[in-house]
């Protein structure tokens, strides 16, 4: 017997949400090539298309679109609970406590019932960027401020979250790097979803179990530590002598590498180009774009050889620290996306639903006898 070492490689379910061909850098949601969605689609359609297999008809998106606005607000009970724990609790840990809780306004309760399955969805899309938003101003002794329904979702939450009205271009930029990170095959957190529902836990519970997975530094926590590395550089001179003391200490470069893809990733290559149209709108002298864009050149140089390129994570927070957006929200803002994809894969493993349960090559030992505290070494 052999040990797959984190599965690297092995399929563990039949999908047909979405696709990657990690030597090409392609990926596609139900068949449609990634870029073309992000030039003609948006987050919810994305959602609607991940979850139901298809792109919906008109009644269906607008049905869609006012079920998720009309979950827009959240009790009064979960404010308050926002209102009483530590301000410095990140927000990854304030998202991944607060979901469970809010599958008690839920009365659709049996993860069997394709109710559960609709109303976790427009409940968890409604609500996640409201509570983000609404702990971001608490924890700053700010009002909050309640959504606005005439917004779209993308603007809805940068109004939530700054108190002020995005620029268009801002909501429509937001919005495409919402698509970006809904949905990604077998990555960590998707996994740790998929195990969750085999046992027949609710969607919430598995919601809520891969946002703590996500939370990881070598999966979505990397893009708030990119913010850190870039923005820690002082002289963009110093950063070959960074990169290089780094890898000779055998640190990882975050958002570099991915288990798949041995080329760019598409998305990262995407979230470039959405940075630089944000960039135009915003004045050109952005100095931490200056650095990212050198210590990608610099990086690439030191790494190509071993197929690392720049991942989603590498560009990502760039781009989110122009909307205004703080650090400690990048990865909560890719977990808001990831709902959808989570959501779609629980849904789809239940159709043919076998508990995970591996197993191991025991290396212990055998007949080991008890022994008294007194008498330990
Ligand atoms: C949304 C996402 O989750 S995208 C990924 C976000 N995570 C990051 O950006 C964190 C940085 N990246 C990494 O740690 C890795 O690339 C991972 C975890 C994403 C994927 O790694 P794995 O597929 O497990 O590759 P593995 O850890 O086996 O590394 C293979 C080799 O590449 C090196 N390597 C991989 N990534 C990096 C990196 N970012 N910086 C430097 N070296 C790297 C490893 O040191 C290893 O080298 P070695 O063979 O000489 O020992
Ligand atoms: O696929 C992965 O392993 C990680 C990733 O890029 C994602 O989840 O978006």
């Amino acid at each position: 017997m052999k040990v797959y070492a984190g599965l690297a490689g092995i399929p563990v379910v039949k999908s047909s949400i979405s696709y990657i061909d990690g030597q090409k850098g392609i990926l596609e949601y139900r068949g449609i090539p990634i870029y073309e969605l992000v030039q003609n689609s948006n987050f919810l359609e994305v959602s609607y298309l991940l979850v139901f297999g298809k792109l919906p008809k008109q009644t269906e998106y607008d049905q869609f679109l006012c079920d998720v606005k009309n979950n827009l607000n959240v009790d009064s009970s979960i404010i308050n609970f926002l209102k009483d724990i530590p301000k410095d609790t990140h927000p990854m840990k304030v998202l991944q406590s607060i979901i469970p809780i809010l599958s008690a306004f839920d009365e659709n309760k049996d993860v069997l019932d394709e109710k559960h399955h609709y109303s976790a969805l427009v409940r968890l899309l409604g609500q996640t960027p409201t509570v983000l938003a609404a702990w971001k101003r608490i924890s700053e002794g700010k009002e909050i401020v309640e959504p606005d329904f005439r917004l779209s979702y993308g603007e809805n939450f940068l109004y939530m979250l700054r108190g002020e009205k995005p620029e268009k271009a801002e909501g429509e930029i937001f919005d495409k790097c919402l698509i970006l990170h809904a949905e990604h095959t077998i990555n960590a957190s998707t996994f740790t979803a998929i195990v969750v529902v085999s046992t027949l836990a609710d969607f919430y519970s598995c919601v809520s179990s891969a946002v703590g997975s996500l939370s990881g530094r070598l999966h979505g926590g990397a893009n708030e530590r990119v913010y850190h590395m870039l923005s820690h550089i002082e002289k963009i001179e110093d950063i070959p002598k960074i990169i290089d003391e780094k890898l000779s200490r055998k640190e990882r470069i975050m958002g570099f590498g991915h288990r798949v893809y041995k080329t760019y990733d598409p998305r990262a290559l995407i979230i470039k180009e959405l940075l630089e149209k944000l960039i135009k709108i915003k004045g050109d002298n952005i100095p931490l774009y200056q650095k990212a864009k050198e210590f990608e050149k610099v990086a690439l140089e030191r790494l190509k050889e071993k197929k690392i390129y720049p991942n989603i994570d590498f560009y990502s927070g760039v781009l989110y620290s122009l909307l205004g957006i703080p650090p400690e929200f990048y990865t909560p803002v890719f977990a808001m996306a990831r709902i959808s994809g989570w959501i779609a894969h629980c849904k789809e493993y239940l159709k043919e639903n076998k508990l995970f349960r591996p197993t191991q090559i025991y290396d212990g030992g055998h007949n080991i006898h008890y022994i008294p505290p007194e008498k330990r070494e």
